[in-house]
């Protein structure tokens, strides 16, 4: 039993096939391989789809028509190519397979009759417009779903970046997401030379905000704390949720000077949140520092942030320290 199933499967790879069919068979296998391997060099992008179209048209209708046209059971597998492409390549890359292909079953199917049918069998015209027709919608069937898999993918791979770079409860940027940003700005300032500042920001006794209010109230002083902060600062500056209570904020292009209103700002607003069934304000206390010239090295920048922050704690907090301006 188990062999004639298996003899069944196979038996069509084992069909004896003219010889020049081998030949132009191995041909299209070699040049697919070729293009294939062009590709993936990514040498030369800008041939790269018509490199797709060689493959796809070129070819691949030869085969078609040698083994029997759209009648050949070669051109039952065309409808996996759009996926492949999807798989491996691109959008642009399905969508031109996918076309082409489309395009080569549509010709293999008008001119089908000028095919020699290998398999011997006499050739049937209303059979083959049947097929073509079929084969031509599974083509696009199978290029709609090769699309949508990779948008899934696309989404799905972009909801993941979010959660591996965002704080769930604030919804800021973690610690990893702002180490990707600084390094992106540290390019931008050493090239532009620009003065960068950072704000070290720690909401004040928050264990006591806990231990009286509990730690869900605890959660919501720091959804608030976190839109008050978003709400007060530029696009283009870079606010993280750097720890427990400790949010970190990046002023691009931003001096000490210009950066110490701000500052006061944010210190003040977060003083005024009114938070439901919290008894007493909310405070922050403030640690800034500056690059004195563009080449300062960012782990020198927070350390001098922080260290103005444990000033800030000691000299008695809800105030903004400054470390100057630090030498490279
Ligand atoms: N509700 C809540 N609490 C947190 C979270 N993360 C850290 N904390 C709490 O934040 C508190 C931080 O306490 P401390 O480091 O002693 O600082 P503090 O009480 O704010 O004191 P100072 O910073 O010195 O003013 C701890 O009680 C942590 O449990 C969180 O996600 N939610």
């Amino acid at each position: 039993m188990v062999a004639v199933a298996a003899g069944t499967l196979l038996s069509p790879l084992f069909i004896s096939l003219p010889s020049y069919f081998t030949v132009i068979g191995s041909i299209n296998t070699l040049l697919v391989f070729l293009v294939y391997l062009f590709i993936r060099s990514n040498r030369y992008p800008a041939y790269e789809l018509a490199a797709l179209f060689f493959i796809a048209l070129i070819s691949i209708i030869p085969l078609i028509a040698v083994s029997g046209g759209v009648n050949s059971q070669f051109a039952y597998l065309l409808p996996l190519y759009p996926i492949m492409a999807t798989l491996f390549g691109s959008k642009t890359q399905s969508i031109i397979i996918g076309i082409s292909l489309f395009i080569a079953i549509i010709a293999c199917t008008a001119f089908g009759q000028f095919f020699t049918d290998i398999t011997g069998e006499v050739y049937n015209h209303k059979k083959s417009v049947s097929r073509g027709f079929w084969l031509a919608i599974t083509i696009l069937v199978s290029m709609y779903f090769g699309l949508f898999f990779q948008n899934r993918y696309r989404e799905l791979t972009e909801k993941l970046e979010q959660l591996a770079l965002h704080d769930p409860l604030t919804e800021l940027l973690n610690r990893r997401g702002f180490n990707l940003q600084l390094e992106a700005n540290i390019a931008i300032a050493k090239r532009q030379q620009s003065i960068m500042t950072l704000l070290l920001i720690d909401i004040d006794y928050f264990k006591k905000v806990n231990d009286v209010s509990g730690h869900d109230i605890g959660d919501i002083c720091l959804k608030h704390v976190a839109r008050c902060l978003k709400q007060n600062i530029r696009q283009t500056d870079i606010l993280a949720r750097f720890g427990g209570e400790e949010f970190i904020l990046l002023l691009p292009e931003t001096t000490e000077v210009a950066a110490l209103p701000l500052a006061e700002k944010l210190k003040q607003s977060i003083s005024e949140l009114v938070i439901p069934s919290l008894n007493s304000p909310l405070t922050v206390t403030i640690g800034m520092a500056s690059t004195a010239i563009p080449h300062t090295h960012i782990d020198g920048i927070i350390k001098a942030a922080d260290k103005a922050l444990y000033r800030g704690k000691a000299n008695g907090r809800n105030r903004v320290e400054i470390t100057s301006a630090i030498p490279s």
